[in-house]
């Protein structure tokens, strides 16, 4: 099975072409006005237009109120609807049953315990999203997460890696996690905000590179 990529925090047409061409699967549009990768719905709703279809869109939110989540939900069409707050299993579940995007939950990875108390989503979200726990931002922070957490753990859940990862780590990261989705943001950046087209192109050669191999 092809590991899947998602290069999240795109905010314009070049980084989205890159993302494509560099055989991306996933691209992620963070609406949260906190962030330096923040896009308006407007925009996001024009990239989404915009975005090929070999890539599916990840519009993320973070504790946004069901007003908004709605909004969010028309106006831009995601494929996917990424909850990278404190949203309850029982307000994903609502979700569910009015949209037909998928769902995918992020959790801070903090120990062994984090794994079984992500389980309270099995059966209600697509997919988990193991990132870095949450610091200023809840995500994009660029933290590594202790890979050796997920050691033999039997996932009920599909289920991602994030956190830290960059071009040069991500076999690695492979090796010790086999991760099936794996999730960069800050890691292809020149700035924050700024995706560098080169830093993504590497990332995804790196996994595929890594693929090959193994
Ligand atoms: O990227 C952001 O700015 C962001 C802001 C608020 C919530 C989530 C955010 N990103 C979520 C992602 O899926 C990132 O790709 C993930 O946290 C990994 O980021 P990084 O460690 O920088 O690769």
């Amino acid at each position: 099975m092809q590991t899947q990529i998602k290069i999240c925090g795109l905010s314009n047409e070049a980084a989205i072409d890159a993302a494509a061409e560099a055989g991306a699967t996933h691209i992620g549009l963070v609406h949260f006005e906190k962030s330096p990768r923040h896009v308006s719905l407007e925009l996001a709703a024009a990239l989404r237009m915009r975005t090929p279809p070999s890539l599916k869109v990840v519009l993320l939110l973070v504790n946004a109120d069901p007003e908004l989540t709605d909004k969010a939900l028309q106006r831009v069409r995601p494929d996917v609807v990424q909850f990278h707050g404190t949203e309850t299993p029982e307000w994903l579940a609502l979700v569910r049953q009015y949209s037909e995007a998928e769902i995918w939950k992020a959790v801070g990875l903090k120990d062994r315990q984090t794994l079984v108390n992500a389980d309270r989503f099995a059966g209600v979200v697509d997919r988990i999203l193991f990132d870095a726990p949450a610091q200023a931002l809840p995500g994009g922070t660029g933290t590594r997460v202790d890979w050796s957490l997920l050691n033999h753990f039997e996932h009920r859940t599909p289920w991602g890696l994030a956190g830290g990862l960059t071009p040069d780590n991500v076999a690695e990261a492979l090796r010790a996690t086999h991760a099936p989705l794996v999730d960069v943001s800050s890691g292809v950046e020149s700035a924050p905000g700024v995706k560098d087209v080169d830093k993504i192109a590497a990332f995804c050669q790196a996994v595929r590179d890594f693929q090959a191999n193994h």
